[in-house]
């Protein structure tokens, strides 16, 4: 038995040798592509030609390796090749260990400069000023609709929308407390209260609800209090210190949440390409219908429409629309050259990859650095 392991590892310690020798073989090229992007001004980030990079090896992947896995694996050296060519700043809704944090290491891996941005103002601006060259937002949960604040800065902000991707909500409640029973105080965000309320009403309904401004706020108070407990995910949880008393209370299971990644250059195509636009119809009968029909027309598949109050022009709405296929698609030119007939306002957001709801990124499978290292009890005090 010994024998035969001994055997096995030696073989793993060759094919890691290859993988190694690949590896920096993989990223001598992506530093000859980054200086030649340097050379001509070229954006950094290539989210598309990524995307069809993973296409080929998944389609060409005869496993076990899981797709999932595969994933992961490219997700990081792509990171490593873009950090190599120049660190990519990203911008995201912080503080540390939030959705947006995890969403943003799910679009750019770990080799990445993260800002954390107080407000979703705070990470337009730092793409706005030039001080980051990628910003990630939220901007509609399954349960909950679209985010106000970051619909609205999408319309007034020169950005352009250049990835989506969809993560899993997965609510923990944590805290020191021996058990369920010894909770007297919770600390949460309102809206994780919200999306935990019938869980919290059979289970939790002795101890007292204190509303927080974060959820990092809501941990920090939680590791104060021997009593008290936070609702967070599990990697704000594990980061902050804080033993899980329950996994999971969130109501609905599937609770996800889509995320924007938003730079200054446009997306070329991937063959797998949704759009957003944004646009505002005059205040007549048929007006919208009107507006729409290009895409019925032109057989352009309407994923999401939602209606904002334009908050320059009072009493007017501005509607959103997402749909599958890239801005520079035949039938799309056509669709949008037809629509701009019927509306008094249209911005182009962007056309970038194209990911599937169904499938999101389930934070608890992904592995995130730092986080083994961290022993929970240690970090209490
Ligand atoms: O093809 C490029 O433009 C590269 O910079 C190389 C590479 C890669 O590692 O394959 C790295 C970063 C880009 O986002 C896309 C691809």
């Amino acid at each position: 038995m010994q024998e035969e392991l001994e055997k096995l590892r030696q073989a793993i310690d060759g094919i890691d040798t290859n993988l190694l020798n690949l590896l920096n073989a993989r990223m001598e090229l992506a530093l000859q592509v980054g200086r030649l992007k340097a050379d001509k001004g070229l954006p950094l980030f290539h989210p598309e030609r990524e995307e069809i990079i993973f296409d080929r090896l998944n389609r060409l992947n005869p496993g076990p390796l899981s797709e999932y896995s595969l994933r992961s694996i490219y997700r990081e050296i792509f990171s490593a090749s873009r950090i190599l060519q120049v660190p990519l700043r990203v911008a995201f809704l912080g503080p540390e260990w939030t959705y947006s944090h995890l969403a943003a290491l799910s679009f750019y891996g770990h080799a990445a400069q993260y800002v954390a941005c107080p407000t979703i103002e705070d990470v337009f601006d730092a793409l706005t000023k030039g001080k980051v060259d990628t910003a990630v937002i939220p901007i509609e949960n399954s349960l909950q609709g679209g985010i106000g604040l970051s619909m609205d800065l999408l319309y007034e902000k020169e950005v352009n929308v250049v990835g989506e991707c969809y993560l899993e909500i997965a609510h923990y409640l944590c805290g020191r407390a021996k058990s369920i029973d010894d909770v007297q105080r919770l600390y949460a965000h309102p809206q994780t209260l919200e999306q935990s309320r019938q869980w919290l009403m059979e289970k939790l309904k002795h101890a007292e609800q204190h509303e927080c401004a974060s959820t990092y706020g809501a941990a920090l108070l939680a590791r104060k209090d021997p009593a008290g407990a936070a609702i967070c995910n599990l990697y704000a949880a594990r980061h902050y210190g804080l033993p899980i008393l329950a996994e999971r209370i969130e109501d609905h299971a599937g609770n996800t949440t889509r995320f924007l990644a938003l730079a200054d250059h446009h997306n070329p195509k991937t063959g797998k390409d949704k759009t957003s636009v944004l646009f505002a119809v005059a205040d007549q009968p048929g007006a919208l219908f009107s507006a729409l029909k290009p895409f019925s027309r032109k057989a352009v598949n309407m994923s999401r429409i939602e209606s904002r109050p334009n908050r320059m022009m009072r009493w007017q709405y501005l509607f959103y629309v997402d749909f599958e296929g890239h801005a520079d698609d035949e039938e799309v030119k056509e669709a949008l050259a037809e629509l701009k007939n019927h509306v008094s306002f249209l911005k182009i957001l962007g056309s970038y990859p194209q990911k599937d709801p169904m499938h999101p990124i389930r934070p608890e499978n992904e592995r995130i650095r730092g986080l083994d290292s961290i022993n929970a009890d240690a970090k209490i005090g």
